[in-house]
């Protein structure tokens, strides 16, 4: 740096105390309801804005009113810079392993290390290019910074390649000008410039690779624009790339420093300085510091970039690379091939995850555990809706329904394409309205509940929920339900769907007053009325103090609804169908159905309105368990 320049520090402090962090006090308040906020103990006069920083401004920007379009061109950095910033650096056989997957996903571009900074690095790229593992259609990236003799090592680690990049950086930013390199702008220019001229000479030891190269203003961020053209250009001159045979330009957000639009605006201005253009690949680094790392990247795309690098699930130095796989499927969900296969979510979270020695959070976008779980009520109940309202369009239009246009409240993407399956979509909680427990009743039990027996159900599933704190699990939901509708069933007897073969719950207390053995429906002597005889085991008002008695009763009525109430009036019970809807619950000849009643039971001046369940093959069987569902449940 020259005497007469002053340092960064001294500059960063002048513009603090001119307000250099652009907090305006003069600003008339933000609108906002109740007391005032008051100012915070943060020391916010230690930080420089940006724009104090490195000023710039891009008014012929046109990024803004362009649309994502096409996948760039991906490169995978997860075996340099993901693995750089590794608690345990990878050994060669975890390398392997996420070389494999990379590979199977569809990369065409990855790099695979460092291969002058460590011998496992360079161990592994030379077991690569020695054991053929480099599919043709495959280019490797190896990292070195614009020093000589790493330079060196890194033309030694190639030999026997086919294809390879070679790329050298060297940080650019005004920060690191002064406190790194000492050098002025012409010193730092020179450090890549001598770094590209070596390149060139050792081409000779590189004979029988196809060579390309690229080249990283690193700390792009933090780098006065003009200055990282003149820098980029220059080592463009060096290297002569051509439209045929290009170099990559890649700008790096070593550390992200500012909002998307700025690092937009940095990258149209770089597309639009660079020369020649046509022979540049305009590539991506983006990191991910303040949790902008995917707009930035979708931002400076639109901008202009044509490739992007980043690692797979966001890991890399600090809060990690920009993610590939949420880059990927956001263009997906636009209605764009990502051109890499992110079809198995949950493999490439699990290779990932063995490969770092590293967990992925349960909310991290399409592979977190939550992220196609819905637990509040409102939004299960949009999804359920939302599936059946897709269902039936899809019949509708005779589609296929894996193919049929995804549109579903709350779910951007539809789960099975990223291999993930409903089954977690809906979990209930203290949170959860009866849409979630009438989701996991209907999907996994085929029992497509009434809404008024919902309401009533939902009751019992909220107590639960409530009293023990948790989630209510499938499992749960289940056997609160078979407590309530089916005691007197020999449970396993009773289920279909997903429960046929479910053996009798011994975990269940048997309540219930009345049991249905038998029954026979005929029609009356004139043909008019229906004639019904059931055998009935009462066990009493007082079940389990009273003796158990088997009874034979019949009754006659418009049908066998009425005939079975009017045969139960034999046990004084006054009661009468309010609603009733049945459904199959299966196809085939053992098919089950499931009744639903809506009763009002006892004296008219203090009727109570219960719903009943029953389950059985026989329709009329199942109506009348039902009812007798109704009537135990409102003595119990
Ligand atoms: C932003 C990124 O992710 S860049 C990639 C970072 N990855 C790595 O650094 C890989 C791991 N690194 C290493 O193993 C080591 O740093 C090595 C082997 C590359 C180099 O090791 P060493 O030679 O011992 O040096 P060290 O890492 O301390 O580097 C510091 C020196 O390199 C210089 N330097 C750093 N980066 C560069 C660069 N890109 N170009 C030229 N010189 C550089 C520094 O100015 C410093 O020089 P000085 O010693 O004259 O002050
Ligand atoms: C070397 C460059 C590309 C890098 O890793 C970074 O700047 O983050």
């Amino acid at each position: 740096m020259g005497q007469d320049q002053s340092s960064v520090f001294d500059l960063a402090a002048v513009a603090a105390a001119s307000n250099g962090g652009n907090n305006d006090p003069l600003l008339p308040p933000a609108r906002y309801i109740g007391a005032p906020q008051k100012p915070s103990k943060m020391p916010y006069n230690k930080y420089v804005a940006y724009d104090k920083q490195v000023p710039f401004d891009y008014p012929e920007r046109t990024w803004p009113g362009k649309r994502l379009q096409r996948a760039p061109r991906w490169c995978s950095v997860d075996l340099r810079d993901g693995n750089q910033a590794l608690v345990n650096p990878m050994d060669s056989e975890r390398k392997l392993r996420f070389w494999n997957l990379l590979v199977s996903l569809g990369f065409k571009e990855i790099e695979v290390g460092f291969p002058s900074a460590s011998e496992t690095d360079y161990d592994f790229i030379r077991m690569l290019i020695e054991r053929e593992l480099i599919p043709d259609d495959v280019t490797i990236v190896v990292l070195t910074q614009a020093r000589e003799h790493l330079i060196r090592k890194t033309y030694e680690c190639l030999k026997g390649a086919k294809r390879a990049v070679v790329h050298f950086y060297n940080s650019v930013s005004v920060l690191q000008r002064e406190v790194v390199f000492r050098k002025d702008k012409a010193g730092i220019k020179k450090l890549a410039t001598d770094a590209a001229t070596l390149c060139k000479e050792l081409e000779g030891e590189a004979e029988g690779i196809d060579l390309y190269y690229e080249y990283s203003p690193e700390s792009f961020t933090g780098t006065e624009p003009e200055y990282a053209v003149e820098v980029c250009n220059a080592v463009i001159d060096v290297i002569k790339p051509t439209p045929e045979h290009p170099m990559i330009i890649n700008l790096p957000a070593t550390v992200e420093m500012t909002t998307p639009n700025v690092f937009a605006d940095q990258v149209e201005y770089m597309s639009n300085n660079l020369v020649p253009r046509d022979a540049v690949v305009l590539s991506l680094h983006p990191h991910n510091d303040e949790g902008m790392g995917v707009a930035a990247t979708e931002l400076a795309v639109l901008a202009g970039a044509d490739r992007v690098e980043g690692c797979l699930l966001g890991n890399g130095e600090r809060t990690g690379n920009v993610d590939l796989v949420t880059l990927g499927l956001n263009f997906l969900t636009q209605g764009i091939d990502p051109q890499i296969d992110y079809s198995n979510v949950p493999e490439i979270r699990k290779t990932v995850e063995y490969c770092n020695q590293l967990k992925i959070s349960e909310r991290h976008p399409y592979a977190g555990n939550f992220v196609f779980t819905a637990f509040s009520g409102s939004h299960q109940d949009a999804i359920k809706k939302g599936l059946e309202a897709r269902q039936v369009a899809a019949d509708r239009a005779g589609a296929d329904l894996d193919s049929f246009v995804w549109l579903v409240p709350y779910l951007p993407i539809d789960p099975k394409d990223i291999g993930r399956t409903y089954e977690a979509i809906i979990r209930v909680n203290s949170q959860s309205g009866k849409g979630g427990m009438a989701y996991l009743l209907k999907t996994n039990h085929n029992l497509d509940l009434p809404k008024r027996l919902q309401v009533e159900f939902d009751k019992v599933v909220q107590a639960y929920a409530d009293e023990t704190k948790k989630e209510v699990k499938d499992e749960d939901i289940w056997r609160l339900f078979k407590d309530e509708y089916l005691p007197v069933e020999e449970s396993g007897a009773t289920a279909a769907g997903a429960v046929v073969g479910d053996s009798k719950d011994d975990s269940l207390e048997q309540w219930g007053r009345l049991k249905l053995l038998k029954v026979s429906v005929s029609s009356g002597e004139d043909g008019s009325d229906t004639v019904l005889k059931a055998r009935i085991l009462d066990r009493g008002v007082n079940v389990g103090v009273d003796e158990p008695v088997e009874r034979e009763v019949s009754g006659m009525g418009n049908g066998p609804l009425a005939a079975f109430l009017n045969a139960l009036s034999n046990f004084g019970i006054e009661a009468s169908v309010m609603d009733y809807v049945e459904h199959t619950m299966s196809v085939g000849t053992d098919a089950m159905a499931a009744s639903y009643v809506e009763c009002q039971i006892g004296e008219e001046e203090d009727p109570r309105i219960v719903w009943g369940v029953g389950i059985d093959t026989s329709i009329v069987t199942s109506s009348l368990k039902a009812i007798i569902s109704a009537i135990n449940r409102s003595e119990r």
